[in-house]
């Protein structure tokens, strides 16, 4: 029995967005799904009850930081990362590829691996396809991605071939090194840059070693949203309909509804964590910059139309006078604001996809909120 397996529930007849169910050992993930990002074992600011009240069905962890720090051992011999960060549900772990590539410098790539310094103390560090099978064995997570590299945008065209050649080489090793071959739940990741013949080729490649799950690596990397857009029209098909289909790295909200319209079924990004600590929130009429001055005096909630902890409880002039003070606690109250805005957001494209309307919620969504602006 493979660990994860995908249920489709039905496709949007407006659309051609897709209703599911991921199921893994630690419970079901309803799709399209946001993921919150918890790199260092910790989705920051937040304890598990809050993401569990604010319904989040998985989490993702890194796989380069904790490799780092406290070391996948020490997460091991705690009895693996659910037991480590008392998260009971699904977690997601990414490969440590990606990390390497643009948190550290000093390395060198080889067909080996990744030589590379510790971004915290510069100690001299070794990841591959066969550490960061082991790495992530130890942590145990559900949702295990293929060690690969995303190569830069731009990059050229040689570059970039040889570098999805190379990651679907690291793929196969990885499939080998898995430590549970036959319920593996490990997703191959396509490559291939913004060139439409190398996605079809990276897709070929990994898909005839028949993953569990697919996602789509290398975008979000600074092209334009309609190139990312334009790559996804013409990849997303490439994809095995029965399996779940993850778009790494995005996480605005134009792009998740133009990701699940276009047949995308889980997402990640720290966008949301991020820009809440430095005050900057999602409601529903666009982006709020709350530790703006213009807020000073602002006693109504921050999104009148959100129901969450944060909106039913405090006011903006409570939450910029927070931030402006360094309080911890108001990163708290944004983040958690921000999370259940997307996890809301994607409850809403769920509903929409059930009633074949997902064109005209999008729609809808963006008279209100205007087009996200980065
Ligand atoms: C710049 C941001 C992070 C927004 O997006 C991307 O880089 N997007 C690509 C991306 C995100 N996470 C990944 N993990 C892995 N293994 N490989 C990838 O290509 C990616």
């Amino acid at each position: 029995m493979a660990a994860i397996t995908y249920e489709h529930i039905k496709t949007c007849k407006q659309s051609g967005a897709r209703l599911g169910r991921v199921h893994t050992p630690h419970g079901v993930i309803e799709t399209p799904a946001f993921m919150p990002v918890g790199t260092q074992a910790t989705v920051k600011t937040m304890s598990p009850e809050e993401l569990k009240e604010m319904d989040a069905h998985i989490i993702l962890s890194n796989t380069y930081h904790l490799f780092l720090r406290p070391g996948h051992d020490i997460v091991r011999e705690a009895g693996g990362l659910h037991k480590f960060m008392n998260w009971d549900r699904p977690i997601l772990t990414d490969s440590g590829g990606f990390q390497v590539f643009s948190l550290s410098d000093m390395r060198k790539i080889t067909e080996e691996g990744v030589h590379f310094r510790s971004h915290l103390n510069g100690d001299k560090k070794f990841l591959s396809p066969e550490v960061a099978m082991e790495v992530q064995n130890s942590l145990g997570s559900d949702i295990m991605m293929a060690f690969d590299e995303c190569p830069p945008f731009p990059a050229e065209y040689d570059y970039v071939k040889k570098s999805l050649e190379r990651t679907t080489r690291w793929a196969e090793r990885c499939l080998k090194s898995h430590a549970r071959p036959n319920d593996q739940g490990l997703f191959a990741i396509v490559q291939g840059g913004m060139y439409e013949d190398l996605r079809r080729q990276s897709a070929a490649d990994l898909t005839s070693m028949d993953f569990p799950g697919y996602a789509i690596g290398g975008l979000s990397v600074g092209e334009s949203k309609q190139l990312m857009y334009e790559v996804l029209d013409y990849t997303v098909p490439l994809l095995p309909q029965g399996k779940p289909r993850y778009l790494m790295g995005v996480g605005s909200p134009d792009a998740l509804l133009e990701g699940s319209i276009r047949g995308v079924d889980m997402f990640d990004c720290v966008l949301p964590t991020r820009i809440a600590r430095n005050g900057t929130t999602m409601t529903s009429q666009g982006r709020l910059v709350v530790r703006n001055a213009k807020y000073a005096r602002d006693f109504g909630p921050l999104d009148p139309e959100c129901n969450c902890y944060t909106c039913r409880n405090y006011s903006r002039a409570y939450l910029r006078h927070l931030i402006k003070a360094d309080e911890t606690f108001g990163l708290r109250l944004t983040t958690y604001h921000n999370l259940h805005f997307l996890l809301d957001l994607m409850r809403k494209v769920r509903e929409a996809i059930k009633e074949d309307r997902l064109l005209d919620f999008r729609d809808e969504f963006f008279a209100k909120y205007g087009l996200y602006d980065n």
